[in-house]
């Protein structure tokens, strides 16, 4: 049976951070974005979510190349075809280079959509199981190391068992040091954001006392070459967050021995059947997956969520909380972690609905697509 869309909707949305959020490469509060909706004949509306940033310093889109793409190509490919199965996008897709950040902001609606008209839970849609899902943050670059400390022990009386700490040169080993001293037993992580090179090995190697679960994306942000030499020679585990788009980028990164983990992010690998294939060759290969973030609203979140529910997502990941972003998020409930855990809706599709009232509130423009 086909998914007969009706409509099409674009909602460009701008919304700030509660908090400035710090990368090895810049501050960051306010996020523009789309929420991307797909309307059918019944009536029913699936919600997808962009993550593309207004600069292109995470990876090559941008909020603008994004729209360019939705509208000038990919909403085409879905006028001019049926689907019959969310599965049938991403091959569509395919004709179309990369731009993965607009491919799975389409596709995450129609997902959605999918599981409404089915009338089940999104995550069960994917084939997830797991009814609460284990949560960590990821904590921006602290102006001192005094406010790092303080900004983690905040999190942890909130219940987060895993922390993240954003590294970048001069503000790595000695804060990573200090921190582990505070909290001998605490599940840390660090995140480079490609900060680092080669001829940081040294330096790294640094890491390994410290006890830390991984370290992620140190290297260059298009590199598993030189990833594969910096983890022969770590004993702390490297994940990949930058460089890895696709199956066939996760097939090569662990046949080089790049990595021993990989972040999984809906938007950068172009969507939930993309990420779906990730996750099963991993687990075929016995490679431990987590779910990374990109500070997404409330539609973005539960999509996480539900991906989050199939089994090899073993470690972690960085959903947290509406509240740790949002003064108002765009759905209702919104998402609470309560110790660490975030209960999995069992409502259809993303099991969250969407706040009207707030998602017209952060509304700059809307643009319609008939079908
Ligand atoms: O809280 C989140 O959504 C994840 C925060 C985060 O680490 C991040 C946020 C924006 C872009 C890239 C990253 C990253 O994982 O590298
Ligand atoms: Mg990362």
């Amino acid at each position: 049976m086909t998914i007969p869309i009706k409509q099409i909707k674009l909602h460009k949305l701008e919304m700030r951070l509660n908090d400035p959020f710090t990368t090895s490469f810049g501050t960051f509060q306010d996020k523009e974005f789309f929420i991307t909706e797909a309307i059918d004949d019944d009536g029913n509306r699936g919600f997808g979510e962009s993550v593309a940033f207004s600069s292109p310093w995470y990876s090559e889109e941008t909020v603008q190349t994004s729209l360019h793409v939705i509208e000038d190509f990919l909403i085409k490919i879905l006028q001019e075809n049926e689907i019959s199965h969310p599965d049938d996008v991403s091959g569509l897709f395919s004709s179309i280079r990369r731009n993965n950040m607009a491919k799975a902001a389409l596709e995450g609606a129609i997902w959605d959509l999918y599981a409404k008209r089915k009338k089940i839970p999104l995550a069960q849609a994917l084939g997830g199981t797991k009814k609460e899902i284990d949560v960590g943050i990821s904590i921006g670059i602290q102006p001192t190391v005094k406010d790092l400390l303080h900004t983690i022990d905040h999190y942890v009386q909130e219940g987060y068992k895993r922390i993240k700490i954003k590294i970048k040169p001069d503000r790595d080993i000695d804060v990573l040091r200090e921190v582990r001293a505070h909290y001998p037993d605490l599940p840390i992580m660090a995140d480079a954001n490609s900060a680092y090179t080669l001829n940081d090995m040294h330096h790294l190697q640094q890491l390994d006392e410290l006890d830390l679960m991984m370290i992620e994306q140190p290297l260059e942000h298009d590199d598993i070459v030189d990833h594969a030499k910096l983890q022969a020679a770590l004993k702390t585990p490297i994940c990949l967050d930058e460089s890895i788009h696709s199956l066939a980028d996760t097939k090569k990164a662990i046949q080089l021995g790049s990595c021993k983990i990989i972040n999984i992010k809906i938007g950068r690998v172009g969507g939930l059947t993309e990420a779906k294939r990730i996750h099963d060759f991993c687990k075929e290969q016995g490679i431990t997956v987590w779910c990374g973030g990109m500070l997404e609203a409330g539609v973005g979140r539960a999509h996480n969520i539900a991906l989050t529910t199939l089994p090899q997502f073993i470690l972690p990941g960085d959903t947290a909380g509406s509240s740790r972003y949002w003064e108002r998020d765009i759905i209702q409930p919104e998402v609470i972690v309560e110790n660490g855990l975030i209960k999995v809706p069992d409502r259809p599709g993303i099991g969250y609905e969407i706040d009207d009232v707030a998602l017209e509130k952060y509304t700059v423009a809307v643009k319609t697509f008939d079908f």
